[in-house]
């Protein structure tokens, strides 16, 4: 059974003004997250995301549908319960919502507090999950004095308090450079292998699903339009939104715009070639062009790994006689996929 199951959810909110329409912030929804995966949610701004994941953790109702947690039914759950479910799930945020009167330990001990945790238990509590984030040597230190990667580990250390078996990131990395990122990123999957904790990671930078997620949904006007395995989704998305999405964070395939930039410059014939691991080397490609005699220059693309699995898209200037090209794009074609751009004539 799944950890986190939502069928055909919906919400919708209330027109801002008079007259205005009815905003359909998610719209029949279905989505199954599984114990132990870490899931990211992409998409655009105002796809929905955010909504997506109040609603997990109740802090909205939803308009209709079902939403269940480790089997409970949320939508149905009284105060009390809701309290309970909120304790079990664990919340970081871009901005790090520290409270910024207490200490770094009394941000951690926050949440223990709020759940009575009997007064010995709590100091044990805040030095442990200090130790594991690495920040011993600040719990008494104000998040003023913390740069921001500390104060996402603070985030992170609070957040698992009262050891959730859920946490719930939005957008957790995005005030922070690609270093510091890296950091927490690295502190988030010892989370879920350390604990077994259940991430749920909003986000819009390739980085963080390339090097965390394990599976991935594509939101789009409050739909998912795509979702599955990270490195199926965004090697060969099926669906058009989730192809543009992908677009715009993996350098692929030149856009019609980028293609005009670049005929500017190398008049010949161009052709982009798609590598999926499985499929053959760039090596033995360039071989097949250098044998034909057609010479080529690297104008576009780029290679990505996610968690050790290659795919990428390269974009070659050919030159070369013409039936030489041919011959060579035609032995090319057997081994890998080739999109030529149309010439500009
Ligand atoms: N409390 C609210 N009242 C009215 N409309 C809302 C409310 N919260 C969200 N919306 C609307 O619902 C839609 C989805 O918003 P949401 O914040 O979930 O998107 P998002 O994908 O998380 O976007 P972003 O990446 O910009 O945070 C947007 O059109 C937004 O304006």
């Amino acid at each position: 059974m799944p950890l986190i199951s939502l069928r055909d959810v919906t919400k919708s909110y209330p027109p801002s003004s008079r007259g205005g329409a009815v905003v359909h912030a998610v719209q029949g929804l279905n989505l199954d997250i599984e114990a132990g995966d870490i899931y990211g949610i992409i998409g655009y701004s105002g796809a929905g995301k955010s909504t997506l994941v109040r609603l997990i953790n109740a802090l909205e109702d939803a308009t209709s549908g079902s939403i269940l947690v480790d089997g409970d039914e949320v939508t149905r759950m009284k105060e009390s319960e809701l309290r309970r479910l909120r304790l079990g799930i664990g919340m970081i945020f871009q901005q790090f919502n520290l409270f910024n009167s207490k200490t770094v330990a009394g941000n951690v001990a926050y949440p223990l507090e709020v759940a009575k945790t009997p007064r010995a238990d709590i100091a044990p509590r805040v030095a442990e999950l200090l130790d594991f984030v690495g920040l011993s040597d600040k719990a008494r230190n104000y998040p003023e004095q913390l740069s921001g990667g500390q104060k996402q580990r603070v985030g992170i250390a609070r957040a698992l308090a009262t050891s959730p078996r859920i946490l719930l990131a939005d957008e957790a990395t995005s005030a922070l450079d690609p270093e510091t990122t890296h950091e927490v990123l690295e502190l988030l999957k010892r989370v879920n292998t350390e604990f077994g904790v259940t991430i749920v990671v909003i986000t819009h930078e390739m980085d963080v699903i390339q090097t965390l997620a394990t599976k991935v949904a594509v939101m789009d006007g409050g739909r998912i339009v795509e979702q599955g395995d990270v490195f199926d989704v965004f090697s060969k998305p099926t669906e058009a939104s989730s192809q543009r999405f992908v677009s715009t964070v993996v350098r692929g395939v030149p856009s019609d715009a980028e293609l005009v930039a670049l005929r500017q410059r190398h008049p010949g014939r161009i052709v982009t070639l798609s590598f999926r691991d499985g499929n053959t080397s760039q090596g033995a490609v360039f071989s097949d062009l250098a044998q034909a005699g057609v010479a080529f220059e690297l104008i576009y693309g780029g290679i990505n790994d996610i968690r050790g699995r290659v795919f990428g898209h390269l974009t070659l200037a050919l030159t070369g006689y013409a039936d030489a090209v041919d011959r060579a794009l035609a032995t090319i074609a057997t081994k890998v996929d080739v999109t030529e751009a149309p010439s500009h004539e």
